[in-house]
């Protein structure tokens, strides 16, 4: 989701339980709060996670070499992810498979702490920041069955550390690691997909003057009616890039490609990459902005770490130029992020997309 936008105050908005309170207080899919129930349903994912194994898993390694066949091979392959998903799985980055695990791990036991612990981070003043849900976003939508952490990792004299948990005690060192770690990745891939499409390397990162680096922690309780809940409903990320670290016991995650839903499988050790808004802005629509939601389960919760990378807020991202030609013309209208934030802020409530209003 990822959204800087203006923030709101406490008053203004409804004040919704955190769905975790709701999960454990509940013992039959009856009660489920009609505000998460998708009263029809929702249409199934298939099963099949073919692509994610051959062409929608990018090897890190070979998309920064230089100029070998197995290194133009790639980059094709990360142009046709990126044309025809907007999104693929990342291998061979740097970071082992038990760093990653730590970092899951303490992930979870933030959410397992007392309510009036990670309450110590509550970000209720501001929509983007610290520890809450999405139900405060207003209108009359459906409601996602999840909380969150939102944590600003860059620029670091932004971090606001009253929302960084004191627990458990590594969860501040180990998350500014994986930032530390993460941070040199969406710029090598901006760098890469500008030289998949033949264009200067740098085309779209000078278009990010002051980069940000925003996480989302998610926890999708356990939910007692998972055909009629979702975690997270159909949406494309406010971001440039987003990076996710899924949950490696649990999956939930699928992406929308052709009006068919699909699951995205958990590979050890790989990082699950989809363009936001502002690369389908940046491209002229040549590379997707993929649609994405998850799922609920009963038997277990489940927890993700996303980080998004985007651009400082007052700095405008539009089309390159040499993306626009008689053939191409230009899409999208150029947007900044704070204004982004707000038409987020209408649209999402009414389960429509930000991107729609950027549009020609
Ligand atoms: O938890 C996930 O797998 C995805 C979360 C997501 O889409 C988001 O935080 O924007
Ligand atoms: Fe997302």
């Amino acid at each position: 989701m990822a959204e800087p936008g203006s923030p709101t105050k406490e008053d203004e908005r409804p004040k919704f339980n955190l769905v975790q309170e709701i999960a454990s207080s509940i013992n039959d899919s009856n009660q489920v709060p009609e505000r998460y129930i998708h009263k029809n349903g929702y249409q199934q994912a298939s099963d099949s996670s073919a692509p994610w194994m051959d062409q929608l898993l990018i090897d890190l390694s070979l998309l920064s070499s230089s100029s070998s066949p197995a290194a133009a091979a790639e980059l094709q392959k990360l142009r046709s992810a990126l044309t025809s998903w907007g999104c693929f799985q990342v291998i061979n980055h740097g970071m082992t498979r038990s760093f990653l695990n730590d970092v899951l791990q303490v992930c979870k036991e933030f959410f397992a702490l007392p309510l009036a612990d990670k309450q110590k981070c509550s970000g209720a003043a501001d929509l983007f920041s610290g520890y809450g849900n999405d139900a405060v976003i207003a209108g009359n939508q459906i409601l996602n069955w999840n909380d969150r952490l939102y944590l600003t990792l860059y620029p670091e004299d932004q971090s606001k550390l009253k929302y960084w948990p004191q627990k458990p005690k590594k969860f501040r060192e180990i998350v500014r690691e994986y930032g530390m770690k993460i941070k040199a990745l969406p710029e090598l891939l901006l760098k890469a997909m500008a030289r998949s499409l033949d264009l200067e390397e740098n085309c779209f990162l000078k278009q990010h003057k002051e980069q940000g680096l925003t996480a989302r922690v998610n926890l999708y309780p356990r939910c007692g009616s998972p055909d009629r809940v979702l975690g997270v409903k159909p949406h494309s990320d406010g971001s440039t890039i987003t990076i996710l670290l899924q949950d490696n016991q649990v999956e939930g995650l699928q992406v929308l490609k052709d009006d068919q839903w699909f699951k995205v499988p958990f590979i050890p050790n790989a990082l699950f990459v989809n363009a936001g808004d502002l690369t389908e802005v940046m491209s002229n629509g040549i590379f997707k902005s993929t649609v994405h939601r998850v799922v609920t389960n009963s038997s277990s919760e489940r927890v993700s770490l996303a980080v998004f990378y985007s651009s400082n807020s007052d700095n405008e991202i539009g089309p390159a130029n040499e993306l626009v030609t008689a053939d191409r013309p230009c899409s999208y209208k150029k947007v900044t992020m704070k204004n982004y934030g707000k038409l987020f802020i209408e649209c999402y409530p009414r389960g429509q997309r930000t991107l729609n209003a950027l549009k020609f």
